[in-house]
């Protein structure tokens, strides 16, 4: 339910499947009959216009075309390509349908209730263009609902992006699993409600295909996530320290060790300029707060070595101060670093390799705006296609845990593993919210979590704690929110 497969993992499940015997014909039947139980759904479609594509995608469109006119729906089809060039399982439903085939280059779009969107799904290899781009251009400003078939034709399953254009369905429906590009934005937008159908695909395939992307939900994490045992003391739950700036920006260090604290941390120290002391120890009562002149007050904190955890970042100014603090707090700790901390490294990733390789674990909390700053020079990461690839690159190449933020973040692994979030609300967007998470992502790495867990689960309870606060939303807010989250993870998680 949770993996995502990108196209060349779908294809390789669909051939797994077929090996075991399930005939690929039958895939195909299933998948048509899926997309006309979805139309079939829809209010006031009665006139249906099928764009049938040349691949296995158009294949889909025949079957659906085929079952909706036998449950009675008036259904038209057309053609990209020549009925002649079809092949294989494609051609094979192509011959079942009795009716006529337009020319889908001239159709009347308009003529219809409702368009299936059967042009192009896994397949797609380039970016569309000619004619293909300006029929999916028709079908767009139609303003006729559109059911997509695996994907709306020109998105690209694997990275969410629009390959020269596509038209937003108001339901997508695919098979066997989700495709990353079903969650990745702008994709996620233009797919609508996203069905899965079942077309008969054993999932014991998925042990042959061993994806590496999968929706960020409890699943990935749970068993590793941190519940309080009875026996346990405040030493247990790890001890988490936020390095801060001076007064005027000290709001968002208040904002991550609030975070910290709810999201289970035992203790938190914040170490801050003097005149910031007052307004952290107002804050939470519980809060520590600790006075930091010079690089050197870090230091002296933490040679107490209980204080396993540093966060750094939120507020804290950018430049060589910074890049210093960063270096005095990295060896031997486990590490997030966030917002001035990653642009006091604008340009120069390496270094932040080398950080990861002192620390105990490194996780890192960027923005698109600060992970562009951070890999400015670094080709290898910047230029690959999508959110996904750039965070797994940003991941291999720093050898620690990356959480690209977004409404759809990321949050990568060196070894290639990678999780995205799709609970986040649209309202979470607001000032400070990243500073909470840095915060919380401190709590769970304080309390031993392993870091890309660590990282995948505070996104997660992040968004939660969003939702729990619903509309109106500030960032204040999400530390209590996360009281409601954490009631309902723990009484799963089966607390004592
Ligand atoms: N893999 C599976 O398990 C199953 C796949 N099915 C369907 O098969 C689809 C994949 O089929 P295919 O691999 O045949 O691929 P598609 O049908 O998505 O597209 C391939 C065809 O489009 C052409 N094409 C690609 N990009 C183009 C562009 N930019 N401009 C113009 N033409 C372009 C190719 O030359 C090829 O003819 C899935 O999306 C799904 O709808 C289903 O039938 C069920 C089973
Ligand atoms: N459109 C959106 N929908 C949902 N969540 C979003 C959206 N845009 C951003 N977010 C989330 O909001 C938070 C904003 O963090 P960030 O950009 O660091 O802001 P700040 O620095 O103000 O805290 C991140 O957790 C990010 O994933
Ligand atoms: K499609």
């Amino acid at each position: 339910m949770y993996a995502l497969l990108d196209p060349q993992e779908m294809s390789r499940a669909d051939h797994c499947a077929v090996d075991a015997g399930v005939p690929a014909l039958a895939l195909m039947e299933k998948a048509g009959c899926a997309v006309a139980d979805v139309v079939a759904r829809r209010p006031h479609a009665t006139r249906v216009l099928v764009l049938c594509g040349p691949g296995n995608n158009g294949g889909d469109g025949f079957v659906a075309a085929r079952v909706l006119a036998q449950r009675g729906f008036r259904v038209r089809v057309a053609l990209l390509g020549e009925r002649g060039r079809l092949a294989g399982d494609a051609a094979a439903v192509a011959a079942l349908w009795r009716g006529p085939v337009e020319d889908a280059t001239r159709v009347d779009v308009m003529a219809a209730d409702l368009i299936v969107d059967a042009l192009f799904g896994a397949g797609l290899a380039r970016d569309l263009d000619g004619a293909a781009r300006a029929l999916v251009e028709r079908m767009a400003a139609s303003g006729r609902p559109i059911v997509a078939v695996d994907l709306p034709s020109g998105l690209d399953g694997a990275t969410g992006l629009v390959r020269g254009a596509a038209a937003p369905a108001v339901e997508t429906v695919t098979f066997f699993r989700r495709k990353p590009g079903h969650l990745l934005e702008p994709g996620r937008s233009l797919c609508g409600k996203v069905r899965v159908a079942d077309i008969g695909i054993p999932d014991a395939v998925l042990d042959l295909v061993r994806p590496k992307t999968a929706v960020n939900a409890p699943h990935l994490w749970e068993a590793l996530f941190p519940v309080p045992r009875r026996s346990g003391h405040k030493y247990d739950r790890g001890h988490g320290v936020v390095v801060s700036g001076g007064a005027w920006t000290s709001g968002a260090a208040r904002l991550a060790a609030r975070g910290a604290l709810r999201a289970g941390a035992g203790l938190v120290t914040v170490a801050c300029p003097a005149a910031a002391l007052p307004l952290h120890a107002g804050s939470y009562a519980a809060v520590m707060a600790r006075p930091m002149e010079r690089p050197a007050d870090l230091s002296a904190l933490l040679a107490d070595t209980r204080l396993n955890t540093v966060l750094l970042g939120p507020g804290l100014g950018v430049g060589a101060t910074t890049r210093q603090l960063v270096a005095i707090a990295a060896p031997g700790r486990r590490v997030v670093l966030d917002a001035d901390a990653l642009t006091s490294f604008a340009g120069a990733a390496w270094s932040v390799g080398d950080v990861a390789r002192q620390a105990a674990a490194l996780v890192i909390t960027p923005h698109d705006g600060e992970f562009a700053r951070l890999f400015h020079g670094t080709p290898e990461v910047l230029e690959r296609p999508g959110k996904l690839a750039r965070a797994r690159a940003a991941a291999a190449r720093l050898g620690g845990i990356v959480v690209l933020k977004g409404p759809d973040t990321v949050v990568a692994a060196p070894d290639g593993r990678a999780a995205i979030a799709e609970n986040a609300p649209a309202y979470l967007a607001t000032a400070g919210a990243g500073d909470v998470l840095a915060g919380i992502t401190l709590g769970l790495l304080a309390q031993g979590m392993p870091a890309y867990e660590a990282a995948a689960a505070a996104v997660w309870v992040h968004g939660e704690a969003a939702r729990a606060a619903g509309p109106g939303l500030v960032a204040d807010d999400l530390p209590e929110a996360l009281r409601a989250v954490y009631t309902r993870l723990y009484e799963a998680l089966g607390m004592e």
